[in-house]
């Protein structure tokens, strides 16, 4: 309805402040003046005006009244109470354990010496015989992991169900070493232990594998994915199907369009690894905000090359959460709170990670996010 036709409504710009005065709490309008709480001029001497605009000493005191503070002028007709607004302490204030391992949940060891791959959510046997089992694994920094990390699985999960003859049996996070020299990348363990944290407390079916972030120097993306290829393909001879046969497992790279446009870049991937990446392996690759993913398909002569081993995940409800952003928030101290798992936040502030400045070229990146 327009509100206009109302016979109620005034136009914000003719309230004059004697209207304003008039009207009872329930009608003021949204644009209404916000009154300070605390008087900076110390003229006014209205001390703990109760509700009923008498003194604090007869005011209601069963805790949801609000004294109104100095500064609010004595004539105010107030009839009503004010509501104490109920604030809501952040969650990493409550004092949750976060070393406490949830059930069948098999945390990654910090030394390469203790290393085991893990698979405590990774599937035994196929759902259905008749699909080709997938794993997909996500390479980057995850400093930190945030929500956009967690629901770039989802959206593969999605599309490889709905545009593929794969059934996804697990999928893994692999945090960069400390030896990928990115700004702002926090120490290995805990980017990883914070990567356990999302997985943990927010899926049931994803892991982190250590491997690369405990290697004692950097791990090119085509080596990480030799890694599972071995782990999984070799050493476990694949997945084992309903009815007692063996499959080979195909691993993919889970990436963001911006990861893929690095591709392009000269003497950041070498063209042998491209093409053991997309020809043996293949890669899902989630559209970012700023990239032109399928462009750059048809430009990269390897990746035009490999196209049929490439999947486009069109984002349906744009997501842009960057770790860069994250960081630089919990630095000036802003909420971040909603942008990755409480649990994960918990842990920056416990650790104090993030608190040193970086760069401000990495901050307001390309992108221009
Ligand atoms: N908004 C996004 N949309 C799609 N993919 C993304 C997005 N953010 C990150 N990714 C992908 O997630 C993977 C890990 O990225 P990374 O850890 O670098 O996160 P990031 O948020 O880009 O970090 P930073 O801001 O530190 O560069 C990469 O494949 C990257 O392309
Ligand atoms: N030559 C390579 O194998 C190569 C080059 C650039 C980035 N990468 C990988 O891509 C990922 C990039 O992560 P960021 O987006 O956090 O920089 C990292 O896992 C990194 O190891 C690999």
């Amino acid at each position: 309805m327009d509100p206009r036709k109302n016979l109620d409504f005034v136009p914000p710009s003719e309230i004059s402040e004697t209207s304003c005065r008039n009207m009872s709490v329930s009608q003021i309008p949204d644009n209404a003046p916000i009154q300070p709480f605390f008087d900076t001029t110390g003229t006014t001497t209205t001390p703990m005006l109760s509700a009923q605009g008498t003194s604090g000493d007869e005011s209601d005191d069963s805790g949801s009244s609000l004294d109104i503070p100095q500064g609010i002028p004595t004539n105010t007709d107030i009839t009503q109470k004010f509501v104490v607004p109920e604030i809501h302490e952040p969650a990493y204030q409550i004092s949750a354990n976060l070393e406490e391992v949830p059930k069948n949940v098999r945390r990654q060891a910090t030394q390469l010496a203790d290393y085991e791959f893990p698979v405590h959510r990774l599937a035994t046997v196929m759902k259905d015989e008749s699909k080709s089992p997938l794993i997909l694994v996500a390479c980057g920094s995850f400093s930190p992991i945030t929500y956009l990390h967690l629901r770039m699985f989802e959206m593969a999960l999605d599309a490889v169900r709905d545009q593929t003859r794969f059934e996804v049996i697990g999928g893994y996070y692999s945090p960069v070493s400390d030896n990928y020299k990115k700004a702002g990348l926090a120490p290995a363990h805990h980017r990883v232990r914070m990567c356990e944290l999302a997985c943990e407390r927010t899926s049931s079916w994803l892991m982190v594998d250590a491997w690369e972030s405990l290697q004692r120097t950097y791990t090119r993306t085509a080596v990480v994915l030799d890694h599972f290829n071995t782990e999984v393909n070799v050493k476990r001879k694949g997945i084992r199907t309903a009815s007692g046969k063996r499959k080979g497992v195909k691993i993919m790279l889970l990436a963001g369009g911006d990861l893929i446009e690095s591709m392009g870049e000269p003497n950041v991937w070498l063209d042998s690894d491209l093409r053991h990446i997309l020809g043996r392996y293949g890669c899902m690759i989630v559209e970012r905000t700023g990239s032109d993913v399928r462009s750059f398909l048809l430009s990269h002569d390897i990746m035009y090359e490999h196209r049929h081993n490439v999947l486009v995940i069109k984002q349906l409800i744009y997501n842009d959460i960057s770790s860069t952003k994250v960081r630089l928030f919990i630095r000036r101290n802003m909420s971040v709170q909603y942008l990755a798992p409480s649990s994960v936040t918990r842990y920056i502030y416990e650790h104090g990670l993030y608190l040193e400045p970086e760069p401000v070229k990495t901050v307001m990146s390309e992108r221009g996010d």
